[in-house]
């Protein structure tokens, strides 16, 4: 049987794609001049993330939300304010007050931990992609005693088909602990199961990793991937819709090495690290070591973040092993 908490999210994620493919193509395309508290990312996020948070206070009253955004800013510019609140009514054909969509966007204030249920939301994941007109995800996790049990993935960019610029865009990712993971494109009721590639050599394989080499060494992953003879160049793609191409089998490894000193958002992986789990694979940080999520807002118990087939698991564990010299890495 399908999930209340499924549909929920389901629902909640394709309205906050409508507004964030609203904001690209009336403000990104349109905008000349950007201030820096009015930027379409910022716009954008909040009225994401208020869009999810008042679609799950109907259908769960009493939800708790771990989200990315607060409405300080908001509380601090009237024009901004307006903004984000016309953009929310407008998409959900709503007639929300500012006081009503603040509030809103402030349920994503909540600590998290290892008990109890919340969700976890990150309204615009891969800013920079967003802006670029590249990848972005809406993400949202649903999290029990401190593990993820659902996640769904929003990418309006991506293509549907393997990784097929000419043709449609637009998928949803689906993750439900225990039942698989599911494919939706834009506009279908359909939920096709997907499952990551069953590529057992490293020197056919493909690796993913963050556009922006100030969230991921590039230099580090180049090394890794020489030691595993990948010959095929990286794929540099924005947000958690790396996880979707894992778990879908357009890649076999995704590499995530932070400068030193970075702790991981919560809000970053969540719903992304189940689904490639769900599809068969295996995510884990730099030791080998499940995500945490039970600690908080953040991973603060991880560093780095590694997903692959489950196939190719230890061969790539074995290499991080061997690249920054650790003692202890675990293996699958
Ligand atoms: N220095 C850094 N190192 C690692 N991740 C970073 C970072 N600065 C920002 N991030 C996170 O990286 C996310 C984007 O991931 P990716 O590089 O895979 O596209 C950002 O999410 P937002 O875009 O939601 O802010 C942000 O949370
Ligand atoms: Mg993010």
């Amino acid at each position: 049987m399908v999930s209340k908490e499924r549909e929920v999210a389901i629902e909640a994620v394709l309205k906050a794609c409508t507004v964030c493919q609203k904001v690209f193509n009336t403000l990104v395309k349109g905008e000349t001049v950007i201030k820096q508290d009015e930027s379409p990312v910022t716009i954008g996020d909040f009225a994401a993330q208020a869009i999810v948070s008042i679609t799950l206070q109907k259908h769960f009253p009493d939800f708790k939300l771990v989200g990315e955004e607060n409405s300080k800013a908001l509380k601090e510019s009237e024009s901004l304010r307006k903004r984000v609140t016309n953009l929310v009514n407008e998409t959900l054909e709503s007639k929300y007050s500012e006081e009503e969509i603040m509030k809103a966007i402030d349920r994503g204030t909540y600590e998290g931990g290892s008990t109890g249920n919340f969700w976890v939301i990150d309204p615009i994941d891969g800013t920079m992609g967003f802006l670029r007109g590249g990848q972005y995800a809406v993400c949202l996790g649903y999290t029990v005693n401190g593990e993820i049990t659902l996640g769904v993935l929003g990418c309006p960019n991506l293509p549907c088909n393997d990784m097929d610029e000419n043709g449609p865009k637009g998928c949803l990712f689906i993750g439900e602990k225990g039942l698989g993971a599911f494919q939706r494109n834009f506009g279908s009721n359909e939920d096709v199961k997907i499952h990551v590639s069953q590529a057992d050599t490293t020197a056919k394989a493909k690796f993913c990793e963050s556009f922006e080499s100030s969230h991921s060494s590039h230099k580090d992953s180049a090394e890794i991937a020489s030691l595993l003879n990948i010959t095929l160049p990286p794929i540099r793609i924005d947000s958690q819709c790396k996880y979707g191409i894992i778990a879908r089998g357009n890649a076999e490894v995704y590499l995530r090495f932070a400068r030193e000193g970075y702790i991981e958002n919560t809000w970053d992986h969540a719903a992304g690290s189940l689904i490639v789990k769900e599809a068969g694979g295996i995510v884990c940080d730099m030791y080998g070591k499940p995500l945490d999520f039970s600690k908080g807002r953040q991973l603060i118990n991880n560093k780095g973040v590694i997903a692959t087939n489950g196939i190719l698991h230890n061969q790539v564990m074995k290499a991080i092993k061997s690249v920054f010299k650790l003692n202890n890495v675990l293996l699958a």
